[in-house]
């Protein structure tokens, strides 16, 4: 296995800082809602970390706000030790493109394509070439036992087959930073778990960061740590 995806540096400054974020829905309207009320957390390059939350505690919002796809109402985001917060639109973008891997509880792949151009396609767009991009696409297949599958259509591949997929299409850009917002959710418990190694072992042979929410806490316990959302502020679990 060629472990030089992703290696971080001893030095490399922490992967994801979050500062006092705050952030309300229906600001100023009698429903306001005050999800995250000054939520902060710091993840080293290399760690992984589980993110538990009852149930509309505002996870999804966070991994939002970390990966840039959302906006704070304040506070501040730190990615690689670039602070992000404020940045313009097209900074924050090629933030998100360059350094952020998402992975959702529905694998969200191109029907029409295989497997492997599924992984080749974001990398396109970034300007790989297609024998690099296929090369990158085939290594990822492999990490997550999937190479003989890397023809398949996701209609042809199992419901953990395809979230394999997704998970290396999530790296396909050799992000710094994989957020992942309950990436087994949609399994049965046997194949969640036994995907769920399967995406503990390629973070960590890509030498990945990760926050990964889940409502699991028999899988958060396979972290090096676990955060709770609890109102609206991170905690140790
Ligand atoms: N765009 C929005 N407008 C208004 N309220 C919202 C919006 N998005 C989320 N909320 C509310 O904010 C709260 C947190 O939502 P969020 O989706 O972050 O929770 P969650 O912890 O991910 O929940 P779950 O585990 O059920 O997916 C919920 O009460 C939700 O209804």
């Amino acid at each position: 296995m060629n472990d030089a995806v992703n290696t971080p540096e001893a030095t490399a400054e922490p992967a994801l800082i979050l500062e006092g974020i705050e952030k309300s829905y229906n600001h100023g309207k009698p429903n306001e809602i005050n999800v995250l009320r000054g939520a902060s957390a710091r993840i080293e390059r290399g760690e992984i970390v589980g993110l538990i939350a009852p149930s509309g505690a505002g996870k999804s919002t966070l991994l939002q706000i970390a990966g840039l796809l959302d906006t704070a109402d304040a506070g501040q985001v730190e990615i690689g030790g670039r602070l992000v917060t404020g940045a313009s639109d097209r900074a924050r973008t090629a933030a998100r493109r360059g350094q952020v891997g998402f992975v959702y509880q529905f694998h969200h792949l191109l029907p029409e394509f295989s497997a492997v151009e599924n992984i080749v396609l974001p990398q396109l767009a970034h300007g790989v070439s297609s024998a690099e991009a296929e090369a990158r696409a085939l290594d990822l297949l492999g990490r997550v036992g999937m190479e003989a599958r890397a023809a398949h259509r996701p209609g042809e591949l199992s419901g953990g087959e395809q979230q394999r997929v997704a998970f290396c299409r999530s790296l396909a850009n050799s992000p710094t930073l994989m957020l992942a917002d309950e990436p087994t959710g949609n399994l049965d418990p046997t194949t969640s778990d036994t995907v769920f190694d399967v995406l503990m072992e390629l973070v960590r042979s890509t030498g990945l960061s990760a926050l990964i929410a889940t409502h699991n806490h028999e899988l958060a316990r396979r972290m090096d740590r676990v955060l709770k959302l609890e109102e609206g502020v991170l905690i140790p679990a």
